[in-house]
């Protein structure tokens, strides 16, 4: 049987490695829909590959581009807007969806795909932070299956047993151990990062992947979003997620059990893999993958993670214990200061103080409803734009 699949955020780095992958498959995958925000050009090119019945734009002025970009008489329906892409996540002709675009955007479609029962790959770890219990109802009641795509909770789901129910201790589980490449700043003392540049902060030592996810990986705001993201995921609390730098990312993540086995994943740092795992699980197809030489990676080291330095996997970790609507401004405070951050308006270390500020005048609320979560992101978006504001490093000019 030929799967169904829709790509959201199909112009992004996850979502062209999805569509490699998928193109290696045509007898088992067909693209329903690909969704794009920017990137015009690249979206183009995937509708004339692909053919998917529809493409999904955010505004009317991308939609243009599109279609002036495509023969007349191209069958690919272009939709615009947030309700197309909850269509899209949600239609009955679909199988499978990728949840790859980047950040709170996200959380619509990813819901929506959670409630319709789909096979939901999930790598917008945003939507699962914002509004985790939530999510994991929505899965529950919409009979959904849920993969993980982030690399280190595919490595965690694929070392937990197949049966694995959500709970530790009926499955012998003593506790997860989350690999943290340590980012590009691994080992600078603190003084250094007040000068870093945006370019330096995408450099990412091993993995190729999106502007945003760069930076969180960066000031290790990745790692506390992945915490968060186990614990929602595999049903723990952060004390059982054990954080430990590996800065070749060739080790993805681990589990230890209590009769003292550890079982992990390995593999060359490409997404392609829990990709093709998602996709295909519980068999595994061509990914376009390397075999791992383990001769060639000859050494694999481990220290612990600068909680010190890098304060933002700690306050994620608050926001997971204070509960409610404390994630979601976590989150939402975290995407308006790297976006300061790249747009070069505030210094990279102003990214955990405006966390951290933004999380001190939010009050935690129950977030048992879409429009709660909602409402703390906005809220919290407009306290983080004003910590920008006072923090900000471009000058007026002086006439
Ligand atoms: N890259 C990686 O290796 C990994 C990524 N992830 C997660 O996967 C997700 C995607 O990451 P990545 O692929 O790196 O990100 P990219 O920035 O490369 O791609 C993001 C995608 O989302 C689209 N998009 C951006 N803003 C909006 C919006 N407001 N509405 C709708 N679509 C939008 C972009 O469109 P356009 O390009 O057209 O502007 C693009 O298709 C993130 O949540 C990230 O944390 C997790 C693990 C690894
Ligand atoms: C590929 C992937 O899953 C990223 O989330 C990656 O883990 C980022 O690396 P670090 O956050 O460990 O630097
Ligand atoms: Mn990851």
């Amino acid at each position: 049987m030929t799967l169904s699949v829709t790509v959201l955020g199909a112009t992004g780095s996850i979502g062209v490695s999805t569509l490699d992958v998928l193109a290696r498959h045509p007898e088992r995958y067909r693209v329903f829909a690909i969704t794009a925000a920017r990137n015009t050009a690249r979206l183009i090119e995937q509708i004339l590959m692909f053919s998917p019945r529809f493409a999904v734009l955010i505004d009317e002025a991308g939609a243009a581009e599109v279609r002036a970009g495509l023969p007349a008489d191209h069958p690919t329906q272009i939709l615009v807007g947030e309700q197309a892409l909850v269509e899209v996540a949600e239609h009955p002709d679909v199988d499978v969806v990728m949840a790859a675009i980047v950040g709170a955007a996200g959380l619509l479609p990813t819901l929506a795909a959670a409630r319709s029962g789909k096979r939901v790959l999930l790598a917008n770890k945003e939507s699962l932070v914002m509004a985790g219990p939530l999510f994991m109802q929505s899965v529950r009641d919409g009979g959904a299956t849920l993969l993980p795509i982030d690399s280190e909770h595919n490595a965690i789901f694929q070392s937990l047993p197949a049966n694995y129910a959500g709970n530790f201790a009926d499955s012998g589980v003593r506790h997860l151990l989350l690999t943290a490449s340590g980012g590009p700043f691994r080992g600078w003392p603190a003084e250094k990062l007040q000068a870093v540049t945006p370019a330096q902060a995408v450099a990412h030592p091993n993995w190729a992947m999106g502007r945003k996810i760069s930076v969180d990986s960066a000031t290790l705001m990745n790692k506390g979003l992945e915490l968060i993201e186990a614990c929602f995921l595999f049903n723990c609390v952060p004390d059982q997620v054990k954080v430990v730098v590996h800065p070749q990312s060739v080790i993805h993540s681990l589990v230890q059990y209590r009769d003292g086995s550890v079982v992990a994943e390995l593999g060359q740092p490409d997404m392609r893999t829990p990709i093709a795992c998602g996709l295909s699980w519980p068999e595994r197809i061509e990914a376009g993958v390397a075999d791992l030489d383990l001769f060639s990676v000859a050494t694999l080291n481990f220290e612990p993670a600068d909680e010190q330095t890098f304060p933002c996997l700690a306050l994620a970790r608050q926001a997971f214990v204070a509960g409610g609507t404390m994630p979601a401004v976590l989150n939402a405070a975290n995407e308006i200061a790297v976006e300061a951050f790249l747009a070069e308006q505030i210094a990279f270390t102003a990214i955990s103080e405006v966390v951290a500020a933004t999380m001190q005048q939010h009050e935690p609320r129950t977030a048992d409803s879409l429009d709660a979560i909602l409402q703390a992101d906005r809220e919290a978006r407009v306290i983080a734009r004003t910590l920008v504001a006072e923090r900000s490093t471009i000058k007026e000019s002086i006439n």
